[in-house]
């Protein structure tokens, strides 16, 4: 993978405290990389130092490719007397894009992202959350720095987000983020960076990411027809149950697309957990075979 950014020996200081200690990091295209760590670790801290909002007190902070755009999401985001577009439009004349580009890029946001656009004073928290996320998509970043992009957020408005964030990264975009739930680090993490009082504990590939690695997919209100249809995307192996709830075993490193897949034919999701559950004998055999078996 290429690496876009890369942090030596970081040290941050706020007058006496060292909130950094040390940091030698890096970044590449496409890789998400999840920041963990308890309350007052220095994961904000380090965030901003990654998206260029803060400058090391000590070490260097290296950007690998020329021109990089970074786009950051704050954690809060306050509910403004406009409407997302008038606030994007803002955003973006802010961020010198051209107007034109502007408006079909934040037209084509509101498309994808699915958001009405009402006053922000009106938006649920799952709907700031996608409009803070809108603003630092803007400018089509490289890398984008996410603050507990998921905090306060319900199950489906997570479950959305990680949907949308799984596009992200598959489009390239490199992805740090501070991060608490461990859904959201199964589903999209290739990395955990663990601060523990401003010093990196542990900075390493997640132990379950590997070929073999397997997830289980809990969700309801499926249809029938469209449980069919998941058995047929790639990286699905097998189903532990097929009633409402349902419930799957997939490649983890297809869980991301499946689970697209689910929100899409109208389902929610229950569930997803890493897995190394039951053996084949245990399961119930796919919907196709069983269909086949009935013509037979
Ligand atoms: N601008 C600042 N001035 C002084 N101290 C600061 C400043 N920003 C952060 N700190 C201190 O640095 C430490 C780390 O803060 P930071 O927000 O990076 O931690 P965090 O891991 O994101 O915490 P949380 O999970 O609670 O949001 C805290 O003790 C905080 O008080």
């Amino acid at each position: 993978m290429q690496e876009l950014l890369e942090l030596n020996g970081v040290h941050k200081r706020f007058g006496k405290s060292a909130v950094l200690q040390n940091i030698s990091w890096s970044l590449s295209r496409g890789e998400c990389v999840a920041i963990i760590g308890g309350n007052g670790a220095g994961k904000s801290t380090l965030l901003h130092i990654i998206a260029g909002l803060a400058i090391p007190s000590e070490g260097s902070r290296v950007e690998l490719e020329a021109s990089l755009r970074f786009g950051y999401v704050p954690e809060r985001f306050p509910a403004l007397r406009f409407r997302p577009s008038e606030y994007l439009h803002h955003m973006a004349s802010i961020q010198g894009l051209d107007t034109q580009e502007a408006t079909k890029r934040i037209d084509a946001m509101l498309n994808v992202f699915q958001l009405q656009d009402i006053k922000m004073t009106l938006c649920s928290k799952g709907m700031l959350q996608k409009v803070n996320l809108m603003q630092a998509l803007l400018r089509q970043p490289d890398v984008l720095v996410l603050d507990e992009p998921l905090s306060g957020l319900d199950e489906s408005s997570q479950m959305e987000m990680i949907g949308i964030l799984g596009e992200m990264k598959r489009q390239g975009t490199a992805i740090a983020m501070s991060v608490h739930e461990p859904l959201l680090i199964a589903s999209l993490a290739d990395r955990v960076t663990q601060l523990k009082r401003g010093r990196m504990e542990r900075d390493g590939v997640l132990a379950i990411h590997n070929v073999d690695a397997r997830t289980k997919l809990e969700f309801a209100d499926v249809q029938p027809d469209r449980l069919r249809e998941l058995e047929g995307e790639p990286g699905f192996l097998y189903w532990i149950s097929r009633g409402n709830p349902a419930s799957m075993v997939v490649r983890k490193h297809s869980a991301d697309d499946i689970l697209l897949r689910i929100l899409q034919s109208g389902g929610s999701i229950i569930r997803l957990e890493p897995w190394s559950g039951e053996t084949m004998e245990q399961v119930e055999s796919p919907i196709s075979q069983q269909v086949e078996g009935m013509r037979a």
